[in-house]
């Protein structure tokens, strides 16, 4: 839908997508010259530029901050957080909430909004993180993730 090498992007502080040129990083509100807006839309009916998930995170000894407000040394195994996080993931089969569970259990300061993180475009989260949120179907939830922070469940709501 865009003319090369044109990329769509996200801007947070107007909350709508703006068009940007790398090579002449000139920015622009409106669609460039040559722009097919009917592909332009399909296009990004398919490619989101922001989605918004709940997450579950165990932290570990390894994680780059291993302490949150459940525990200010977390010393749980990488292997241990990760027999932990199947648990969770059994009891979301067998029907809990997930932002219960997150409530319960996560180590991001999220848990007090049900695992929530808000919306976020590319380039917010670590890139682990991103790239499993932005392929999530809405309504779904991944299988663990890893990342610097420990290992997570995500769930993509927006
Ligand atoms: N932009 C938005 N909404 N907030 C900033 C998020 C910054 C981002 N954070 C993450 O990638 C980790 C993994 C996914 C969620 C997340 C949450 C971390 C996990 O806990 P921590 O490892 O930090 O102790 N707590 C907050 O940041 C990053 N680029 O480091």
């Amino acid at each position: 839908g865009l003319p090369e090498p044109w990329t769509v992007r996200f801007s947070k502080s107007k909350r709508r997508e703006y068009f940007f040129h790398p090579e002449t990083k000139q920015s622009q509100w409106e669609e460039p010259e040559g722009t097919d807006h009917q592909q332009l839309k399909q296009y990004l009916a398919e490619h989101p530029l922001r989605v918004r998930c709940l997450h579950l995170l165990i932290k570990h000894r390894d994680s780059r901050r291993p302490a949150s407000h459940r525990s200010e040394h977390i010393t749980l195994s990488k292997e241990e957080a990760l027999q932990e996080l199947a648990a969770y993931q059994q009891r979301l089969e067998q029907g809990e909430r997930f932002e219960d569970l997150a409530r319960e259990r996560s180590d991001c300061s999220s848990f007090k909004r049900g695992g929530d993180l808000g919306h976020f475009a590319h380039g917010e989260m670590q890139p682990a993180f991103e790239s499993v949120a932005f392929a999530l179907p809405v309504g779904a939830v991944s299988a663990p993730v890893e990342t610097d922070s420990g290992v997570h469940l995500i769930k993509r709501v927006a």
